[in-house]
Formats: C-alpha cells, sequence, structure tokens
C-alpha cells in the first residue's frame, strides 16, 4: 500500500518568507496548499515547485482579512486529512504613527495578524491534537518582544502572536504536536515597501536574507525550540529574558501591593 505524502498549508505564500517555507517544505517531500490573494503569483509558484520536486501543489487565493478568506482556509484545514503542517506567516505591517492610520486599516491588520492566525490554528489544531500529530509555526517577530513609535499595532499583534503560541505550547505539552513561534528580525521582503518604510532606510547589515531566516526558523524547529530567534547570536540574552520573565510573573503572585504604592 502506498501513503499519499503529508500536506503542508503556507499562509502568505505569494512572496518573501512564505514562498520560501513552500520551497522547503516541497524539497522535504511535502505535498502543498499555498495561501494568498495574488492568484497569478501563487500558480507560478506552485507550478515551479511540481516541475522540480514532483509534489502536488494547490493554491488557494484568499483575502484572509475577511470573513469569507478566513472560512475558506479554515474548511480545507478541517476537510483534508493528510494537512500536518500549517505555517500561519500571512502578515501586514503599517509603520506609521498610530493616529495617522484608520480605524478600517488598523482593523484589517489586526484581523489578518490576529484574528485569522488564531481561527486557522483552531482549525487545524483541533484535527492534530485528535489525530495526536501535527505542526503549527506562527511566524512573529522580534517585535513581539518590543515596541516603537510607528509600530503600535503591529508590535501589538506580534505581541499577541508569541503570547497566544506559549498558551497553546502549554496546551498541547505531553504530546506529539508541535507549535513553534519564529521571530525573525529584519528580513529582505516585500512588506517593508508595504510598510511605509524603505529597506533603504534600514542598516544593511541588519537585514537577513528570507532564504537564511528560514533556514535558520526551520533548524529551530528540528531541533524542538518552542521560540526561535533566528539573527540572535547571544543565546545567553533570551535564557536571561526567559528567566526575567517567569521570575516577574511568579514574584507577582504575593495578593499584596508592593511597599511603593502603600501610601
Ligand atoms: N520581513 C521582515 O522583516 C519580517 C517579517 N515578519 C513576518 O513575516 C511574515 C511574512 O512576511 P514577509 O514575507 O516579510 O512579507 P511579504 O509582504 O513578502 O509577504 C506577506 C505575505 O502575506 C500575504 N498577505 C498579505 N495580506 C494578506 C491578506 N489580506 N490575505 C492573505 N494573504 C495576505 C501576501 O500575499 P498577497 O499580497 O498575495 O495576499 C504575502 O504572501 C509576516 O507575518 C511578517 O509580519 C516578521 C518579522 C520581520
Ligand atoms: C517588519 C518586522 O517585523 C521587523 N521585525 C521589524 O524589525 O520591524
Amino acid at each position: 500500500m502506498t501513503t499519499s505524502p503529508s500536506v503542508a498549508v503556507i499562509t502568505g505564500a505569494s512572496s518573501g518568507i512564505g514562498a520560501v517555507y513552500a520551497e522547503r517544505f516541497a524539497a522535504r517531500g511535502y505535498d502543498l496548499l499555498l495561501v494568498a490573494r495574488r492568484e497569478d503569483r501563487l500558480r507560478e509558484l506552485a507550478a515551479k515547485l511540481e516541475s522540480l520536486h514532483g509534489i502536488n501543489v494547490q493554491t488557494l487565493t484568499a483575502d484572509l482579512a475577511k470573513e469569507s478568506g478566513m472560512q475558506a482556509v479554515e474548511e480545507a484545514l478541517r476537510s483534508n486529512e493528510r494537512i500536518s503542517v500549517l505555517v500561519n506567516n500571512a502578515g501586514v505591517a503599517h509603520l506609521a504613527p498610530f493616529t495617522a492610520g484608520s480605524a478600517e486599516l488598523h482593523q484589517a491588520d489586526i484581523a489578518l495578524n490576529i484574528t485569522a492566525l488564531t481561527r486557522l490554528s483552531l482549525a487545524a489544531l483541533t484535527r492534530f491534537q485528535a489525530q495526536n500529530s501535527g505542526t503549527i509555526i506562527n511566524i512573529a517577530s522580534v517585535v513581539s518582544l518590543h515596541a516603537i513609535a510607528g509600530s503600535a499595532v503591529y508590535s501589538g499583534t506580534k505581541g499577541y502572536v508569541l503570547n497566544f503560541t506559549r498558551g497553546l505550547q502549554q496546551e498541547i505539552e505531553g504530546s506529539n504536536v508541535r507549535i513553534q513561534a519564529v521571530l525573525p528580525a529584519v528580513t529582505a521582503t516585500e512588506i517593508w515597501e508595504v510598510s511605509g518604510v524603505s529597506m533603504d532606510h534600514l542598516a544593511p547589515e541588519s537585514i537577513m536574507t528570507t532564504e537564511n531566516m528560514v533556514d535558520a526558523a526551520l533548524a529551530g524547529l528540528d531541533q524542538g525550540e518552542a521560540v526561535t530567534v533566528p539573527p540572535l547570536h547571544d543565546l545567553a540574552l533570551w535564557e536571561a529574558y526567559e528567566t526575567a520573565r517567569l521570575a516577574i510573573f511568579d514574584a507577582s503572585r504575593t495578593g499584596v501591593p508592593a511597599p511603593r504604592y502603600q501610601q
């Protein structure tokens, strides 16, 4: 009996980081379901990967900031039992002062970066938990850890992605399901032009290639990391951050206002 290959679903596969994840999962022998709005780009990538790797690639044109788009991908995740990987990669940034953006713009960014990622995780994880296998990769950002002027909404959404992922990781502990958060820093993709900040204004030495970012993130996944920060060389910094974060959480369970607040 021959078994069909597993399927990896990659959102935001029409460019940048998502397109490289598609190539890498194709090279690992997965069939693919590629999701984004630009159908021509998805089809071009699908044809290339099918011919290069002899795999089957489906495309799903969907606007994940809209209800109909979210539902279409949820339906695919629920109905296709061969899906074993979800890369929640589609995301958008508008880097400008908060009050310069409209309510509609902020709402659409939140819908894509938070609501779609949450709903697709629910659709995938429900089945992954039932079958006790499967992998979700959530693309957060180093701005999950820090916000600067002009990034309030974007950093806020990425802070959600990190904490949401941490919560899910607690819930699946002890199972064969894997959930990884990836925190890229500056990576050379189209997101910068969309965001309103040209890459020409960024320090060249801070910019990572998409290939290096994805390969490092997959190395982190293969090593069993829960949170992967591809460009961070000094692991001791991350360990100190994690230690302080958990220490603050534990030390906050006193039930008594700190002396500095007692008047
Ligand atoms: N590049 C960087 O410096 C960093 C990026 N990230 C994160 O990496 C992820 C990938 O971004 P990146 O590759 O850089 O940027 P790109 O702009 O190259 O890719 C974004 C992808 O998301 C898709 N997308 C955007 N809006 C929608 C929508 N409404 N519905 C469906 N798909 C959508 C785009 O496709 P289409 O337009 O065809 O719909 C595209 O495929 C994002 O989550 C981003 O926040 C995190 C840290 C750093
Ligand atoms: C676009 C990004 O997420 C990037 N990490 C940044 O440094 O702002």
